[in-house]
């Protein structure tokens, strides 16, 4: 088994034998950030599944993974790939001192900083989560800016989920305080791969796909079996870029009345422009501005203190205020909802009103996961778009409208106890 020494950064491991000659198909560009996938979902879903089958395919990259794994440690360093498949050449890191989200701080950034020293080796990385994490505090540590030092950018978050249990496992009640992992999982999906298809019946199915969109109304739902899965539906999806293609297409998805189609696809790979980079609650030092590999952080939000308390955990982290998966949930706790305006929006007012729903838990008691939505601001002739991951977000100008739609505002969101009327009121008056 390959071991990582403390202080020593962790080396490649060749994953087959004869493979030193194998060049990827796909090359980074040295300037690029490397695309990280986080791979979650509950115990036993096929996460691992999953990563041995992105390794055994020939898709060209050259992947890094981390594992969290719990007590027993990684379980491997190398997967058999099928023969006559290429080889990739792998980073293995384990981070075996509890959960991932709240090792962030330490074993994680650790990990990845030792990781990027050495970044020649790899074009990508997957993290797969513990059946037990709250993905929010590790992806908010991923989402980085295109210019800062991290290296890392965060592509997306998969979650597989068994489709022969999910109804069970979304709907287990948690002794108060402690969030249900599952529903946390599927509303911060980009993807769901609803696995285990071979032995989940029909009506299984349907129930799965039900639960799954009253969670996240706007979340690709992907029938697999042992999580194969066409790996370009997967990998480099870019969910977290300002003109994501597939987020527009999500906003739309959600809408009851949609845009043209046409019009949006036009402006799909529009290069974007940020406004003011990724937002943290201020003095909270969060965003990779702030969580930069290597980078001390203070503040109370650090990722060491947030994200899951689940009961696997000895200890506990005390908030003031709550977050998501600081609370127990009941059935439907967690929802979608689309928030609509048709009146230009006050831009400096929908700042306020997005820094009061993510960080102001006395104005708004809902607890938040995601963010995706198309906006329409006075005084400008372009549309915008919005995105937010735990508690960042990120507000950029995407393009010009399409000549056949009619600008209009869309607020995709994904959260806990919504109070839909009041959400709408509270949108509705950042256009006056
Ligand atoms: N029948 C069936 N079994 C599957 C499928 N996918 C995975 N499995 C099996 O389900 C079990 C769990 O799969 P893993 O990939 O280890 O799941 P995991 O999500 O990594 O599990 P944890 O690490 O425990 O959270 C294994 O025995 C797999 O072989 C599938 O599509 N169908």
């Amino acid at each position: 088994m390959y071991e990582m020494e403390d202080e020593e950064p962790p080396h490649a491991v060749p994953m087959l034998e004869g493979n030193e000659a194998w060049e990827p198909d796909i090359k980074r560009d040295a300037q690029k950030n490397v695309p990280v996938t986080l791979i979650t979902g509950f115990l036993g879903a096929g996460k691992t599944t999953l990563v041995r089958y992105i390794l055994s395919e020939n898709h060209g990259y050259r992947i890094a993974v981390i594992m969290n794994e719990f007590g027993e440690g990684v379980e491997g360093c190398y997967f058999h790939t099928p023969e006559g498949k290429k080889a990739n050449l792998g980073e293995w890191v384990e981070l075996s001192n509890g959960c991932l989200c709240c090792a962030v701080k330490s074993e994680f950034v650790q990990a990845i900083e030792a990781l990027m020293q050495k970044k020649d080796n790899f074009d990508y990385i997957l993290i797969e989560t513990t059946g037990l994490a709250n993905p929010g505090p590790v992806a908010a540590a991923l989402w980085t800016d295109d210019e800062l030092e991290a290296g890392v950018q965060l592509d997306s978050i998969i979650t597989v989920v068994d489709a022969v249990n999910i109804g069970k496992q979304l709907h287990d009640r948690r002794p108060e305080g402690i969030a249900n992992e599952a529903q946390v999982q599927v509303a911060y999906a980009d993807v769901v791969l609803l696995n285990k298809m071979d032995i989940a019946g029909e009506e299984a199915v349907t129930q799965a796909v039900a639960h799954i969109r009253a969670i996240n109304s706007s979340v690709e739902i992907i029938h697999t079996t042992q999580s194969i899965v066409d790996l370009s539906l997967i990998l480099n999806r870019q969910s977290f870029k300002a003109h994501s293609r597939v987020v527009l297409d999500t906003i739309i998805e959600t809408e009851e009345d949609s845009f043209n189609p046409t019009a949006v696809s036009a402006t799909s790979d529009t290069p974007s422009k940020d406004l003011n980079g990724i937002a943290a609650r201020p003095g909270t030092g969060h965003g990779l501005r702030a969580v930069s590999l290597g980078r001390k952080s203070s503040d109370h939000l650090s990722l060491a203190e947030v994200g899951y308390h689940g009961d696997h955990h000895s200890h506990n982290h005390s908030h003031s205020h709550s977050h998501p998966g600081g609370h127990a949930l009941h059935d439907n706790d967690i929802q979608t909802t689309t928030l609509r305006c048709s009146r230009p929006l006050d831009l400096e007012k929908f700042k306020e009103f997005v820094d009061s729903l993510l960080w102001d838990h006395e104005k708004h008691s809902e607890d938040i996961y995601r963010l995706k939505g198309e906006l329409y601001i006075s005084q400008s002739s372009k549309k915008y778009m919005i995105q937010a991951v735990y508690e960042l977000y990120n507000i950029s100008e995407v393009s010009d409208w399409g000549v056949q739609e009619s600008p209009r505002s869309s607020l995709v969101v994904i959260g806990r106890h919504l109070q839909k009327e009041k959400l709408q009121e509270d949108f509705n008056a950042c256009s006056r």
